[in-house]
């Protein structure tokens, strides 16, 4: 009787061959690409008289450098603009799909695969950007590669990659109100460390998992990464059959039941072996918001920010560097530190739950004074059924600003950034120094419900008490 993981029986029906380093040659499915890691990537295809091998297997959008507000082009960013530019021509020439802006289907790029249907169980997915673990929450093998791989995906098709270790991550019950799946990763991350999951894929599984919506279990595969495991996955269920079902490229008619039946068979197996497992009860999760500045520097909303004999000693290392870059005391409770910037959005929870379950916070209640607050969505999609949904109108109506789709304050790598030393809560998945476009910005990482909490109150606020 087979007793493999998902992981692994994707892995070894991949496996081209093993190469001279040690290293598996894996066939990639799907490739996507987006404006940022992909014109170096070309050119050096063009140096060497290389072309693109599968472009029907590759996709681009454009997302990083996408202005949410003005997108009149030339962008006024020249820089941008080459960028943007650069991909046009790329896909143009190489017959690839390209999701522009204006299209319709344009957004970030791990917010596009999913909702149409281009990331599917079973599958090697890779893209030169390290959120491509969200994929794994359809039960693919997804990476986030560098640039000199898209090369070799763009010419080969295959990825050299050294096999991973299978750590279970197993979460068990109802989450509390006010508890979301960003606080699991959040948790997660805690406790693992960020660093905990080199090394790793991450599986994870339990009665909370079953119970999640696609959305949710997309938020949670999208900071395995930022735990340090290279991909964290799902194993495909009927929740992910209905999600896939009708999507623009799920298979149809009668290729959908062959689909599903492969689909099942590639399941990690009741008696799979793992390198690891850890269990965690959803009880337990509180909310939670980073104080410092990494991902894993995490405490629960009513907590207080660890003083350094809580710590180990590698975790005190790094913060003293948080107290005294993010200016937070140890011991201090994290629940009133007062906010400048609202940011909702990111790949992370960018996403029409999210922005719901945000809206539902927001709803006849005004965002504080002296507060910007800004809602993007994740893709041209996402914000049409939002405005469909009216969810436009209730942010708006909060003293939200309303966005068009893309990265935005996620990274910064477009007009909109921090200024000076303003502190934002915000739903993206990183809260490294000057990660929102200003050298001494801040960043609280926390849920979406929670960031529209912290923009009515004008500080970190339990949502608990607002649910
Ligand atoms: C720009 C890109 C290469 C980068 C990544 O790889 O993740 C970005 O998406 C990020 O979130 O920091
Ligand atoms: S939303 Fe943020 S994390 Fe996601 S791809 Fe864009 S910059 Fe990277």
């Amino acid at each position: 009787m087979s007793k493999g993981t998902l992981f692994d029986k994707v892995w070894e029906l991949h496996t081209v061959g093993t190469l001279p380093s040690g290293q598996t040659q894996l066939f990639i499915g799907l490739h996507l690409i987006h404006e940022v890691t992909s014109p170096q990537a070309f050119a050096m295809l063009r140096e060497r008289g290389l072309k693109v091998l599968f472009p029907e297997r590759t996709v681009a959008t454009v997302d990083h450098i996408v202005p949410t507000d003005n997108q009149v082009r030339p962008f006024v960013d020249t820089l941008a603009e080459e960028m943007m530019q650069a991909l046009e021509d790329n896909a143009s020439s190489n017959n690839i799909t390209f999701y522009n802006i204006g299209s319709g289907n344009q957004g970030i790029v791990h917010v596009i695969a999913p909702e149409q249907g281009l990331t599917q169980p079973g599958m090697t997915i890779a893209c030169g950007d390290s959120h491509t673990s969200t994929h794994g929450a359809f039960g693919a093998i997804a990476f986030g590669i560098g640039t000199s791989q898209v090369r070799d995906v763009l010419a080969s098709q295959t990825l050299a990659l050294a096999k991973l270790k299978v750590r279970k991550i197993e979460v068990n019950g109802a989450l509390k109100p006010g508890v979301y799946a960003k606080d699991i990763i959040l948790h997660v991350i805690r406790t693992l460390g960020v660093k905990g999951g080199v090394g790793y894929a991450y599986e994870f599984a339990g009665t909370t998992f079953d119970a999640m919506n696609m959305e949710e279990r997309m938020t949670v595969c999208n900071m395995a990464i930022e735990g340090g495991a290279r991909c964290g996955y799902v194993n495909p269920d009927k929740i992910t059959y209905d999600y896939l079902k009708g999507r623009d490229f799920a298979p149809k008619a009668l290729d959908w039941d062959k689909a599903v039946a492969w689909w099942d068979s590639i399941k990690s197996d009741d008696n799979a072996e793992y390198d690891d497992v850890v269990v965690f009860k959803a009880e337990d999760i509180p909310p939670t918001v980073t104080w410092g500045i990494t991902p894993g520097q995490g405490i629960g909303v009513d907590q207080q920010v660890p003083t350094p004999e809580q710590l180990s000693e590698d975790d005190r290392v790094i913060a003293q560097e948080a107290y005294k870059y993010m200016d937070l005391a140890p011991g201090q409770s994290i629940e009133g530190t007062k906010i400048d910037v609202c940011f909702i959005g990111s790949c992370t929870n960018g996403r029409i739950s999210d922005l719901r379950e945000a809206a539902k916070i927001a709803k006849g209640r005004q965002v504080a004074s002296g507060i910007k607050a800004f809602v993007v969505p994740g893709s041209e999609r996402v914000k049409k059924q939002a405005e469909e949904e009216g969810l436009d109108k209730i942010f708006v109506e909060a003293g939200f600003e309303w966005r068009e789709a893309g990265c935005s304050m996620c990274l910064a790598m477009n007009p909109d950034k921090l200024e000076g030393r303003q502190i934002s809560a915000s739903s993206s998945n990183r809260n490294f120094k000057g990660r929102q476009g200003s050298a001494s910005g801040r960043t609280l990482l926390m849920s979406p419900a929670m960031v529209a909490a912290a923009a009515v109150k004008g500080e970190v606020f339990d949502v608990r008490e607002l649910v």
